[in-house]
């Protein structure tokens, strides 16, 4: 029997579970990379269940801020005194998956140490300065985070105020803010918890400009936690999400640091203040790119949380009668809904295995910067800016669609979907604004047009797609014939017809504005042709991933993998039909692979979201809970509300009972 059914569970729920056509155990290895894989997460997962330190008193959505902070700082202490759990050289598997089961959703105010701080000490230092930090910094004898962000900039790094003036006299950086717009504004564990800070300032050196840098700074007294002399800094207030975090604000006052505190792997200054240049000028922007290659798994894990938990619901909740007497009917069996929910999961599992390969690719780039190549260095950061980008985007809209779909409960954050966006949606904008990331990748692909067009193209594999010479109309038939080639045909010629739409845009109006002019003037339709560049990508790596599925899992997931792709182009139906590339009725036969993609994964869609391996610490929602019992865990989780701690609240007494006792007098 599936591990998933248990006895006192939901009816319905169980249901579904007895339909799967497939093993949900092997659809679970095969998500997560592997039955040794699987097995860890269950150890790691009954770990966090036996140890009570990892218990939150109430459900987090009930506490105050400084409890959020304070619960959140004594958990993260636990769960690092206890790495020994897990493989610690496996961040992006199993000190992913220890977080999210320990921390949940809220942050924590020593995130950015392990996200940002130490990656940038282990890719930014040079030999001796590595020696030095990151002992420490593993340790946690300090505890750091990543201050690049300002008040006045954000993306525009080149006009970030923070100054670092390298004084040869005494062999110092002088750190100054000198504009209230110059204060670091964002960075994560800041405001009262870290006590170090890789800050990014623009270097100054023998009188000229070099541009931002990043500088280890101790903000705290070591002893005391009081800000150094020369520090001013605090927490900036709360946010949409993740308010376990001390997000904060740091000013300097002319503050010295040592001329070692410049992290000097790729550019260093000499005692004398002369300057040594890195190989290739964006090296010193590694951990950003670290960070959006990282951030595609999480956010594939978000929208895979939203959507078990819209489906598990779907499943139990029974509204409306189609056949008068024959009893209400699951919400899941209404089209509607499924149209709703399962892209969702489709986009999930795309996420997901493109978060693998960027994985992969990343892992590969790091090798090659260890011998001082480069070469790799912009595709990379074209793919993690574009995918960044369109995962989080889809993500956010996802998540709501889920919430949507579970009606007024999905609006309470017992549902856990107010959580799970306010986490997610950050993704949008940190690590780079999203539109401004698209305008990134659309600079590869302008030259990928450019060398295309010359006629020189040896294009990356990523691109190739580019100078191909395309069919000039579909090949698509009958759905049931449309082939993974046909379907990546007919994206490829979407999106190099984009790509050639934006870059001929952009070459005509620099014919008749300034460069600068005509790019901001061509930038929309940019931003379109890294959209789809990115979608291609993901299309493509989902179906490849099936392709090559063991075939009993193929047979359920091919279904999940062409809703993914019909629903793109059935959605961007315009862009398919433009110049005749295809007619009315193959976009007619698409829109009908849509419906039998719901259909086919309708009776199986319990069993795929539990082949997601979430356990309930993880979801923390109440409508998503394994059983389905939902509606007492709902009656039982409004229980923590603190205002049932007394059946008359001294609101009444103070207001609501003299309004209405002065009322009924005048009656
Ligand atoms: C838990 C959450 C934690 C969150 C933490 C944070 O948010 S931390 C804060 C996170 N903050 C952010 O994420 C800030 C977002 N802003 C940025 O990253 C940058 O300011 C920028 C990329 C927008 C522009 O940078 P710029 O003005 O310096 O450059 P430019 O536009 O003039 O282009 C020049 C050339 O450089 C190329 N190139 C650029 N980057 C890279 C790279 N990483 N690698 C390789 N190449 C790169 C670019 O493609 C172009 O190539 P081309 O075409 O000439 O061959
Ligand atoms: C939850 C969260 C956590 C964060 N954590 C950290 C942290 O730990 N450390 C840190 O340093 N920072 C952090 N940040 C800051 C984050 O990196 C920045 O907010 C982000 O880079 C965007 O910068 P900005 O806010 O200045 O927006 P802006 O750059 O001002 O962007 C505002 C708008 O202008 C548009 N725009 C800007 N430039 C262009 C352009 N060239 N072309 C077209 N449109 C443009 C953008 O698309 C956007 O719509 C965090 C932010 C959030 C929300």
């Amino acid at each position: 029997m599936s591990r998933w059914i248990q006895n006192g569970d939901n009816v319905d729920i169980t249901k579904e579970r007895k339909n799967a056509t497939f093993n949900t155990e092997r659809m679970s290895a095969w998500i997560h990379g592997g039955d040794e894989v699987l097995k860890r997460r269950r150890e790691i997962l009954d770990y966090v269940k036996s140890n009570p330190d990892f218990k939150d008193p109430i459900p987090v959505e009930f506490l105050s801020r400084e409890e959020r902070v304070s619960n959140g700082t004594r958990k993260i202490v636990k769960m690092t005194d206890n790495t020994d759990q897990i493989d610690g050289a496996d961040f992006f598997g199993e000190g992913m998956y220890f977080q999210s089961l320990v921390m949940g959703r809220d942050l924590h105010p020593l995130s950015l140490h392990y996200i940002m701080f130490l990656p940038t000490l282990q890719g930014q230092t040079d030999d001796e300065q590595l020696d030095e930090w990151l002992p420490k910094a593993i340790a946690r004898s300090i505890v750091g985070t990543y201050a690049q962000t300002e008040l006045g900039h954000g993306t525009n790094l080149s006009k970030l105020e923070t100054t670092a003036t390298y004084d040869p006299s005494t062999q110092e950086f002088v750190l100054h803010s000198p504009t209230i717009t110059a204060a670091k504004w964002w960075p994560g564990g800041l405001g009262k918890s870290s006590n170090h800070a890789i800050v990014v300032a623009q270097l100054y050196t023998k009188g000229q400009c070099k541009g931002p840098h990043p500088f280890i700074v101790q903000l705290r007294d070591l002893e005391t936690h009081k800000p150094m002399k020369g520090v001013r800094l605090g927490d900036i207030g709360p946010k949409l999400g993740i308010n376990g975090s001390d997000n904060g604000f740091l000013l300097f006052d002319k503050y010295r640091i040592p001329r070692k505190a410049m992290l000097m792997r790729y550019s260093k200054v000499q005692p004398d203040g002369t300057y040594i240049a890195p190989a290739h000028s964006k090296l010193g922007y590694g951990t950003m790119v670290f960070v959006r290659s990282i951030m595609i798994k999480d956010q594939a894990t978000q929208l895979g949380a939203a959507a078990t938990i819209a489906t598990r619901y779907s499943a139990v909740r029974r509204q409306g009668e189609p056949v008068v007497g024959n009893g209400e009917i699951q919400i899941l069996d209404y089209q509607t809904q499924q149209y709703r929910v399962f892209p969702q999961l489709a986009r999930a599992f795309a996420f997901l295995f493109a978060a693998y390969e960027i994985r992969d690719l990343y892992l590969r780039l790091t090798e090659e910067l260890t011998h001082g190549n480069t070469e790799l260095l912009p595709e990379i950061h074209a793919l993690s800016s574009g995918l960044k980008s369109v995962v989080s985007w889809d993500t956010a809209q996802g998540i709501e669609q889920c919430r949507l779909s579970c009606g007024g409960h999905g609006y309470s954050q017992a549902s856990a979907f107010p959580e799970i966006y306010g986490y997610a949606v950050g993704g949008c904008t940190y690590e780079g604004e999203n539109l401004v990331m698209l305008l990134q990748v659309a600079r590869y692909l302008v030259k990928a047009a450019e060398e295309t067009r010359k006629g020189t193209s040896n294009l990356a594999e990523i691109c190739g797609y580019i100078s191909k010479t395309g069919r000039r109309t579909s090949s698509l038939t009958s759905i049931a014939n449309y082939t993974t080639d046909q379907i990546i045909e007919d994206l490829e010629h979407v999106a190099r017809k984009q790509v050639f739409h934006a870059y001929d845009k952009l070459k005509k109006a620099q014919q008749h504005v300034k460069p600068e002019d005509a790019w901001n003037q061509s930038s929309v339709e940019l931003a379109k042709a890294s959209r789809w560049h990115v979608r291609l990508y993901l299309v493509k790596t989902f179906l490849k991933k099936v392709d090559k599925a063991p075939e009993d899992l193929k047979k359920v997931m091919i279904h999940v993998a062409r809703l993914y792709a019909f629903d793109i182009i059935s959605s961007s139906s315009g862009n398919f039909l433009e110049e005749g590339y295809m007619r009315p009725d193959q976009i007619t036969e698409i829109k009908e692979g849509v419906y039998e993609c719901l259909a086919k994964i309708r009776p199986v869609a319990v069993s795929l979201v539990d082949s997601w391996d979430y356990d309930d610490l993880e979801l923390k929602s109440v409508l998503g809970k394994r059983d389905g019992n939902v509606y007492e865990a709902l009656l039982q989780w409004a229980q923590n509300s603190q205002l049932n701690k007394s059946d008359v609240i001294p609101t009444f007494e103070k207001y609501l009972g003299p309004m209405m006792k002065d009322a009924r007098s005048k009656l």
